[in-house]
Protein backbone atom coordinates (compact mmCIF):
# COMPACT_ATOMS: atom_id res chain seq x y z
CA UNK A 1 0.00 0.00 0.00
CA UNK A 2 0.90 3.81 -0.41
CA UNK A 3 3.17 5.62 2.33
CA UNK A 4 2.58 8.96 3.65
CA UNK A 5 -0.76 10.11 2.22
CA UNK A 6 -2.45 6.47 2.42
CA UNK A 7 -1.31 6.60 5.86
CA UNK A 8 -3.06 9.59 6.81
CA UNK A 9 -6.25 8.34 4.39
CA UNK A 10 -6.10 5.31 6.49
CA UNK A 11 -6.43 7.02 9.55
CA UNK A 12 -9.28 9.00 8.50
CA UNK A 13 -10.95 6.05 7.37
CA UNK A 14 -10.86 4.92 10.62
CA UNK A 15 -11.77 8.23 12.41
CA UNK A 16 -14.81 8.26 9.84
CA UNK A 17 -15.84 4.42 11.42
CA UNK A 18 -15.59 5.45 14.53
CA UNK A 19 -18.13 8.83 14.01
CA UNK A 20 -21.53 8.21 16.61
CA UNK A 21 -23.78 5.92 14.92
CA UNK A 22 -26.44 8.59 14.67
CA UNK A 23 -24.48 11.14 12.33
CA UNK A 24 -24.12 10.67 8.41
CA UNK A 25 -21.37 8.76 7.78
CA UNK A 26 -20.38 11.07 4.96
CA UNK A 27 -20.54 14.55 3.39
CA UNK A 28 -21.02 13.89 0.14
CA UNK A 29 -20.77 10.99 -3.06
CA UNK A 30 -19.05 10.51 -6.48
CA UNK A 31 -19.47 7.64 -9.09
CA UNK A 32 -16.21 6.73 -10.15
CA UNK A 33 -15.76 4.07 -12.94
CA UNK A 34 -12.92 1.91 -13.73
CA UNK A 35 -12.63 1.28 -17.35
CA UNK A 36 -10.24 -0.33 -19.69
CA UNK A 37 -9.17 -3.49 -22.14
CA UNK A 38 -10.32 -6.88 -20.08
CA UNK A 39 -7.38 -8.34 -18.08
CA UNK A 40 -5.49 -5.02 -17.11
CA UNK A 41 -6.31 -5.33 -13.80
CA UNK A 42 -9.89 -3.16 -12.78
CA UNK A 43 -11.06 -6.11 -10.98
CA UNK A 44 -8.01 -5.79 -8.49
CA UNK A 45 -7.50 -2.08 -8.83
CA UNK A 46 -10.41 -2.03 -6.91
CA UNK A 47 -10.51 -4.70 -4.28
CA UNK A 48 -6.92 -3.38 -3.38
CA UNK A 49 -8.39 0.05 -2.61
CA UNK A 50 -11.42 -1.52 -0.89
CA UNK A 51 -9.94 -4.37 1.15
CA UNK A 52 -5.82 -3.89 0.85
CA UNK A 53 -5.72 -7.14 -0.76
CA UNK A 54 -4.57 -8.53 -4.05
CA UNK A 55 -6.56 -11.32 -5.38
CA UNK A 56 -4.10 -13.56 -7.47
CA UNK A 57 -4.47 -16.69 -9.09
CA UNK A 58 -6.79 -17.56 -12.12
CA UNK A 59 -8.38 -14.92 -14.03
CA UNK A 60 -12.27 -14.55 -13.97
CA UNK A 61 -13.26 -12.05 -16.17
CA UNK A 62 -15.74 -9.35 -14.99
CA UNK A 63 -19.20 -10.12 -16.24
CA UNK A 64 -21.42 -6.83 -16.83
CA UNK A 65 -21.06 -4.18 -13.99
CA UNK A 66 -20.15 -4.02 -10.04
CA UNK A 67 -19.46 -1.82 -7.33
CA UNK A 68 -18.65 -1.76 -4.34
CA UNK A 69 -18.74 2.02 -1.50
CA UNK A 70 -15.80 3.14 0.17
CA UNK A 71 -15.46 6.46 2.38
CA UNK A 72 -12.50 8.16 2.52
CA UNK A 73 -11.86 11.97 4.33
CA UNK A 74 -10.30 14.86 2.03
CA UNK A 75 -9.68 17.68 4.22
CA UNK A 76 -12.06 17.21 6.68
CA UNK A 77 -14.71 16.23 4.23
CA UNK A 78 -16.13 12.21 4.09
CA UNK A 79 -16.60 11.53 0.75
CA UNK A 80 -18.73 8.42 -0.55
CA UNK A 81 -16.85 6.93 -3.48
CA UNK A 82 -19.50 4.26 -4.94
CA UNK A 83 -16.78 2.67 -8.02
CA UNK A 84 -18.18 1.16 -10.29
CA UNK A 85 -16.27 -2.19 -11.86
CA UNK A 86 -16.68 -2.81 -15.77
CA UNK A 87 -15.78 -5.33 -17.68
CA UNK A 88 -13.41 -4.84 -20.62
CA UNK A 89 -14.85 -7.89 -22.89
CA UNK A 90 -15.86 -5.76 -26.17
CA UNK A 91 -19.52 -7.83 -25.61
CA UNK A 92 -20.37 -6.02 -22.49
CA UNK A 93 -19.45 -2.19 -23.94
CA UNK A 94 -23.34 -1.54 -24.57
CA UNK A 95 -24.00 -2.53 -20.56
CA UNK A 96 -21.30 -0.45 -19.18
CA UNK A 97 -22.09 2.75 -21.77
CA UNK A 98 -25.23 2.96 -19.58
CA UNK A 99 -23.59 3.35 -16.81
CA UNK A 100 -21.01 6.30 -18.29
CA UNK A 101 -23.78 9.21 -17.97
CA UNK A 102 -23.38 9.59 -14.62
CA UNK A 103 -20.18 9.15 -13.45
CA UNK A 104 -18.44 12.04 -12.23
CA UNK A 105 -14.91 10.17 -12.44
CA UNK A 106 -13.38 7.74 -14.88
CA UNK A 107 -10.49 5.55 -14.18
CA UNK A 108 -8.78 4.27 -17.20
CA UNK A 109 -6.65 1.88 -16.84
CA UNK A 110 -3.93 0.17 -19.46
CA UNK A 111 -1.78 -3.03 -18.49
CA UNK A 112 2.13 -1.15 -19.08
CA UNK A 113 3.45 -5.30 -20.52
CA UNK A 114 0.50 -5.35 -22.47
CA UNK A 115 0.90 -3.01 -25.51
CA UNK A 116 -2.78 -3.19 -27.87
CA UNK A 117 -4.60 -2.18 -23.88
CA UNK A 118 -2.35 1.08 -24.40
CA UNK A 119 -3.07 1.42 -28.18
CA UNK A 120 -6.77 1.22 -27.11
CA UNK A 121 -6.70 3.95 -24.95
CA UNK A 122 -7.59 6.21 -27.51
CA UNK A 123 -10.15 4.44 -28.55
CA UNK A 124 -11.47 4.11 -24.71
CA UNK A 125 -11.24 8.38 -24.50
CA UNK A 126 -13.43 8.53 -27.87
CA UNK A 127 -15.97 6.12 -25.71
CA UNK A 128 -15.73 8.28 -23.48
CA UNK A 129 -16.29 11.37 -25.00
CA UNK A 130 -19.27 10.18 -26.80
CA UNK A 131 -21.25 8.82 -23.22
CA UNK A 132 -20.03 10.52 -20.46
CA UNK A 133 -20.52 13.94 -19.00
CA UNK A 134 -18.18 16.62 -20.22
CA UNK A 135 -17.12 17.60 -17.48
CA UNK A 136 -16.43 13.88 -15.68
CA UNK A 137 -12.73 13.64 -14.28
CA UNK A 138 -10.81 11.50 -16.24
CA UNK A 139 -7.04 9.98 -14.81
CA UNK A 140 -5.03 7.49 -17.50
CA UNK A 141 -3.45 4.85 -14.92
CA UNK A 142 -0.96 2.31 -16.38
CA UNK A 143 -1.11 -0.64 -13.88
CA UNK A 144 0.56 -3.91 -13.39
CA UNK A 145 3.65 -1.89 -12.25
CA UNK A 146 5.15 -3.93 -10.14
CA UNK A 147 6.32 -6.34 -13.37
CA UNK A 148 9.11 -4.34 -14.61
CA UNK A 149 10.99 -7.30 -16.93
CA UNK A 150 7.60 -7.58 -18.91
CA UNK A 151 7.39 -3.60 -19.03
CA UNK A 152 6.65 -2.50 -22.77
CA UNK A 153 5.17 0.47 -22.02
CA UNK A 154 7.59 3.42 -21.34
CA UNK A 155 6.17 5.30 -18.28
CA UNK A 156 7.39 8.37 -20.60
CA UNK A 157 4.65 7.36 -23.06
CA UNK A 158 2.09 7.17 -20.84
CA UNK A 159 2.70 10.87 -19.46
CA UNK A 160 3.07 11.99 -23.52
CA UNK A 161 -0.56 10.52 -24.14
CA UNK A 162 -2.30 11.60 -20.88
CA UNK A 163 -0.67 15.40 -21.48
CA UNK A 164 -2.16 14.88 -24.97
CA UNK A 165 -5.60 14.87 -23.39
CA UNK A 166 -4.76 17.01 -20.20
CA UNK A 167 -5.71 14.08 -17.83
CA UNK A 168 -3.65 13.15 -14.73
CA UNK A 169 -0.94 10.05 -15.14
CA UNK A 170 0.09 7.20 -12.58
CA UNK A 171 1.48 4.48 -12.76
CA UNK A 172 -0.18 1.76 -10.20
CA UNK A 173 0.25 -2.02 -9.31
CA UNK A 174 -2.86 -3.41 -7.78
CA UNK A 175 -0.67 -6.00 -6.39
CA UNK A 176 1.56 -4.41 -4.17
CA UNK A 177 -1.06 -1.09 -3.94
CA UNK A 178 1.35 1.55 -5.47
CA UNK A 179 -0.51 4.62 -6.09
CA UNK A 180 -3.81 2.80 -5.64
CA UNK A 181 -5.05 5.05 -2.73
CA UNK A 182 -3.27 8.21 -4.59
CA UNK A 183 -5.23 7.79 -7.33
CA UNK A 184 -8.50 7.54 -5.54
CA UNK A 185 -8.17 10.19 -3.04
CA UNK A 186 -6.82 12.89 -5.93
CA UNK A 187 -10.70 12.23 -7.53
CA UNK A 188 -11.87 12.55 -4.05
CA UNK A 189 -10.23 15.77 -3.43
CA UNK A 190 -11.31 16.96 -6.93
CA UNK A 191 -14.92 15.84 -6.50
CA UNK A 192 -14.48 17.40 -2.80
CA UNK A 193 -13.66 20.89 -4.59
CA UNK A 194 -16.41 20.62 -7.34
CA UNK A 195 -19.23 20.73 -4.91
CA UNK A 196 -17.65 23.49 -2.58
CA UNK A 197 -16.52 25.26 -5.43
CA UNK A 198 -17.22 29.26 -5.74
CA UNK A 199 -16.59 31.08 -8.95
CA UNK A 200 -14.08 33.35 -7.31
CA UNK A 201 -13.00 30.86 -5.33
CA UNK A 202 -9.57 28.85 -4.77
CA UNK A 203 -9.10 26.40 -7.98
CA UNK A 204 -7.87 22.68 -7.85
CA UNK A 205 -5.69 21.52 -10.05
CA UNK A 206 -5.79 17.44 -10.06
CA UNK A 207 -2.92 17.70 -12.42
CA UNK A 208 -0.72 19.37 -10.11
CA UNK A 209 -2.30 17.18 -7.37
CA UNK A 210 -1.02 13.90 -8.52
CA UNK A 211 2.38 15.46 -10.04
CA UNK A 212 3.78 16.46 -6.07
CA UNK A 213 1.88 13.37 -4.94
CA UNK A 214 4.74 11.65 -7.60
CA UNK A 215 7.09 13.31 -6.18
CA UNK A 216 6.71 12.60 -2.35
CA UNK A 217 6.42 9.27 -3.28
CA UNK A 218 9.51 9.29 -5.47
CA UNK A 219 11.43 11.00 -2.36
CA UNK A 220 10.00 9.09 -0.01
CA UNK A 221 9.55 5.35 -0.09
CA UNK A 222 6.52 6.33 -0.76
CA UNK A 223 5.48 3.17 -3.07
N1 LIG B 1 1.44 -8.41 -11.41
C1 LIG B 1 0.24 -7.84 -11.43
N2 LIG B 1 -0.84 -8.55 -11.82
C2 LIG B 1 -2.04 -7.92 -11.81
C3 LIG B 1 -2.20 -6.57 -11.40
N3 LIG B 1 -3.49 -6.25 -11.50
C4 LIG B 1 -4.13 -7.34 -11.95
N4 LIG B 1 -3.27 -8.36 -12.15
C5 LIG B 1 -3.58 -9.68 -12.68
O1 LIG B 1 -4.14 -9.49 -13.98
C6 LIG B 1 -5.22 -10.38 -14.21
C7 LIG B 1 -6.48 -9.61 -14.58
O2 LIG B 1 -6.90 -8.83 -13.47
P1 LIG B 1 -8.43 -8.32 -13.31
O3 LIG B 1 -8.44 -7.33 -12.20
O4 LIG B 1 -9.36 -9.45 -13.18
O5 LIG B 1 -8.65 -7.60 -14.73
P2 LIG B 1 -9.91 -6.77 -15.23
O6 LIG B 1 -9.39 -5.53 -15.87
O7 LIG B 1 -10.88 -6.56 -14.13
O8 LIG B 1 -10.52 -7.72 -16.36
P3 LIG B 1 -12.06 -7.77 -16.89
O9 LIG B 1 -12.92 -8.10 -15.73
O10 LIG B 1 -12.10 -8.84 -17.94
O11 LIG B 1 -12.36 -6.44 -17.49
C8 LIG B 1 -5.36 -11.23 -12.94
O12 LIG B 1 -4.68 -12.48 -13.15
C9 LIG B 1 -4.65 -10.41 -11.87
O13 LIG B 1 -4.08 -11.23 -10.85
C10 LIG B 1 -1.02 -5.85 -10.98
O14 LIG B 1 -1.03 -4.67 -10.62
N5 LIG B 1 0.16 -6.54 -11.02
Amino acid sequence: MTGTPGATASRDNEAAERSPPCSPSYDLTGKVMLLGDSGVGKTCFLIQFKDGAFLSGTFIATVGIDFRNKVVTVDGVRVKLQIWDTAGQERFRSVTHAYYRDAQALLLLYDITNKSSFDNIRAWLTEIHEYAQRDVVIMLLGNKADVSSERVIRSEDGETLAREYGVPFLETSAKTGMNVELAFLAIAKELKYRAGQQADGPSFQIRDYVESQKKRSSCCSFV
